[in-house]
């Protein structure tokens, strides 16, 4: 048998497969195969992290209750029971194969600060070079939006992506994505092999195939694909009634690791999602699929094509700036969103106007008293910068008021297309929007950088990704 390097391995294990549907009972004979080809692969080299749903379902066995409750701090509550005890027993599990293992609670708030998110890394990699099996489930009892919108695959493709994982083994209750629901459907067909969730979304019937106790379904299984395979994460979904399948599924993509359970060359069930073959790696997808945004900037459709653009790097100029939402430091994640429809000739006398202010031009509008100058707004804003008006005829009032006749930003038609980290807070962005670069300095009082916004990733489908919490 072909060794292959050692891999970093992510395997995912949905409450369905860790607890009796009804009874609520830890399903042993999978958790225990699940601990002996985890402990196969550690000892074939491998790392390995474990992701563990189950806590709620955990909470209801201790509790003799018959269901998840409705409310959210019932949620909490039973998670807080029951991952205490799901630990216990992963440790005594792997314990009895002499495997140290660690708990590690995240919410996604912990890692959309990048201290935080570094320090989580960290904890990982340390973990790993210690030979330890970190086992990962969501931070419930303070995480209201990860019980609510949560699921765990989100949660096993973010932290492939931040271990630079291999692979990423999503075990539930089906062996693969099908093209309708296998269950119901006799003519229903196993997809093998995903090279685009965007065209797949298509082809499937995503509903959930799940039981009544987890969160996700085939729906979120695909997303998980899609943030970990644009991270460069092969994806894998298949059954958890065979863990050590997943020996066979290596095998068969010729990833020895060690013997293989099924062999003779077989396909072993499982559908694939290929990695991106230009992953997003460390900054960028942190950014793009853990940051909490602070706030947002308005582009134009212009500097959007720009940004589709590998070539851009992800750096946006203030130039393709019409308009800042929210407010922002910088280093913070802003949302990128784009003004539908064209931008009317009145909008690009106002921008006209602001660039040539800031070339020491102070033009005059029809129709305003003469000499009015028809000032940048943020160049009235007593806000102690040092943009000087020119002496004649500022009026404030008549500024603001030509500029919202023409320009009411709240009304744009906006979509979101992407996120980035803003390199100036709102303020500054808002000073210099519209402009060159060149005038960054002068209005700023320094320019490290000619970008307003860098690490722009730019959204390759829907928004789905985190629902409407973020
Ligand atoms: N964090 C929760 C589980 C979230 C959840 O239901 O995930 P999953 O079963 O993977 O859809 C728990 O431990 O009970």
């Amino acid at each position: 048998m072909v060794r292959t390097k050692p891999l970093t391995i992510v395997v995912k294990l949905g409450t369905s497969s860790i607890v009796h549907e009804t009874t609520h009972q830890p399903l042993l004979t999978t958790l225990s195969a699940i601990v002996e080809t985890v402990v196969r692969l550690r000892a074939a080299g491998h790392k390995v992290v474990l992701v563990s749903s189950g806590a709620i379902g955990v909470g209801l066995q201790r509790m003799a209750m018959p269901a998840r409750p409705k409310n959210l701090s019932g949620k909490q509550a039973l998670a807080a029971i029951g991952q205490g005890r799901l630990i216990a027993l992963w440790d005594n599990l792997f314990g009895q194969l002499g495997q140290p293992i660690a708990q590690v609670l995240l919410t996604r708030g912990d890692i959309s600060d990048r201290t935080r998110y570094l320090n989580a890394v960290n904890t990982f990699k340390e973990l790993l070079s210690m030979g330890v099996v970190p086992i990962v489930n969501e931070n419930d009892t303070v995480s209201v939006s990860e019980i609510k919108f949560g699921d765990n695959d989100t949660l096993s493709a973010i932290t492939s992506s931040m271990i630079h994982a291999d692979y990423l083994f999503l075990f539930t209750d089906v062996d693969g994505l099908y093209t309708a629901n296998p269950r119901k459907d006799t003519s229903a067909r196993l997809i093998e092999v995903v090279e685009s969730t965007a065209a797949i979304r298509t082809q499937v019937s995503t509903a959930t195939l799940g039981s009544s106790l987890g969160t996700g379904g085939m729906e979120t299984k695909l997303i998980a694909a899609e943030i970990a395979t644009a991270a460069g994460v092969t994806t894998i979904i298949t059954s958890s009634r065979n863990p050590p399948s997943l020996f066979a599924i290596l095998e068969y993509h010729g990833m020895a690791s060690g013997p293989s359970a099924i062999g003779g060359g077989a396909r072993p069930p499982h559908t694939l999602f290929t990695p991106s073959v230009t992953p997003l790696r460390d900054l960028k997808a942190w950014t793009r699929h853990t940051l909490t945004p602070a706030g947002a900037v308005v582009i134009d459709s212009g500097a959007h094509s720009v940004l589709s653009r590998r070539e851009s790097g992800g750096r946006l100029l203030a130039a393709g700036v019409l308009s800042v939402r929210g407010a922002f430091a910088s280093g913070q994640a802003v949302r990128v969103l784009v003004r539908k429809g064209a931008v009317g000739a009145d909008t690009r006398d106002v921008e006209a106007a602001r660039e040539e202010y800031v070339r020491g031009l102070a033009p005059t509008r029809p129709g305003t008293p003469r000499g009015t100058a028809v000032l940048p707004r943020q160049g009235a804003e007593p806000d102690g910068t040092d943009v000087s008006l020119p002496d004649h005829g500022d009026s404030v009032d008549t500024v603001v008021a030509a500029e919202k006749d023409v320009v009411d930003e709240d009304q744009w038609e906006v979509e979101e297309v992407g996120r980035g980290l803003a390199n100036y807070n709102s303020v500054q962005i808002e000073k210099v929007k519209g402009l060159n670069s060149a005038h960054l300095e002068r209005l700023l009082g320094y320019a490290d950088s000619e970008y307003v916004v860098e690490n722009v990733t730019i959204f390759v489908s829907p928004r789905y990704l985190f629902g409407t919490n973020i």
